[in-house]
């Protein structure tokens, strides 16, 4: 059996899908395009007047953000509602792997058509720590080590994976991949160390 590691969905989802969409049209469009870019500027800017003015304070917002003991709902890597997540969406699997599978467009650009290497870094340094969370031991990165063996490519599908491999006191190590069409583009170990920092409340 598996488990939808997802949280609850609420409004800032749609909003933050949206913003997305928005960036890659931004990126895919950019100065060789018909666009009015100083009306789409100016248009952008109202959207952000109206967020900023309706706003809570920081402190507020934190201590929100990091309601529950769960998964994070505002991370850069599987955040439904942070726009610069792609996000990642993971299965957790009896065998205490857990799985991800997303196509990233220009935004993730590094080579040509290629995924930038520190993209796939965040997202497997955040993989490998829902891992150890789907495992039921958590911990701070203090070392991940990347191999690049191939381009990881845009707009192809990429499945992301991590599992826990073991745990030796606060040390915890963890490894994990991503791979296109079966092939393996990158791989991850990780050491955790278990150091729990309290959650605004
Ligand atoms: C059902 C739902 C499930 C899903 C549920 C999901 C939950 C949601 C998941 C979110 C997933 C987020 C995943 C993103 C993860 C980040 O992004 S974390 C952010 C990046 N990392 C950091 O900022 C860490 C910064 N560094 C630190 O805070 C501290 O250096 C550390 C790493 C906590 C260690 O500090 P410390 O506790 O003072 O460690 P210390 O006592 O000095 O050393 C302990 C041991 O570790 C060793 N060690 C410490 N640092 C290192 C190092 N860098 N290299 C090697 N050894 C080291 C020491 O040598 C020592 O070894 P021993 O002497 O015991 O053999």
């Amino acid at each position: 059996m598996t488990m939808d590691l997802q949280t609850e969905r609420c409004g800032v989802d749609g909003a933050a899908a949206a913003a997305r969409r928005v960036i890659d049209a931004l990126v895919r469009a950019g100065d060789i395009s018909g666009a009015d870019m100083a009306g789409i500027a100016d248009r952008l800017n109202a959207v952000a007047d109206d967020l900023e003015a309706q706003a809570p304070p920081l402190r507020d917002r934190l201590v929100n953000m990091w309601r529950g003991d769960g998964n994070t709902r505002h991370d850069p890597a599987a955040g439904p509602e942070n726009p610069i997540a792609p996000p990642l969406a993971y299965t957790g699997r009896p065998d205490g792997s857990i799985e991800s599978d997303v196509t990233l467009g220009l935004p993730y650009q590094g080579p040509p058509s290629s995924v930038h290497g520190g993209v796939s870094a965040l997202l497997l340094d955040h993989t490998l720590g829902v891992a150890n969370g789907w495992a039921g031991t958590s911990g701070m990165t203090a070392e991940l080590t990347l191999r690049y063996h191939h381009p990881t490519p845009l707009f192809e599908p990429l499945t992301v994976t991590a599992r826990q491999v073991s745990v030796d006191g606060r040390k915890i190590r963890t490894t994990g991949a991503i791979a296109a069409a079966g092939r393996t583009c990158v791989t991850a170990e990780g050491l955790f160390i278990a150091k729990p920092l309290p959650r605004p409340r």
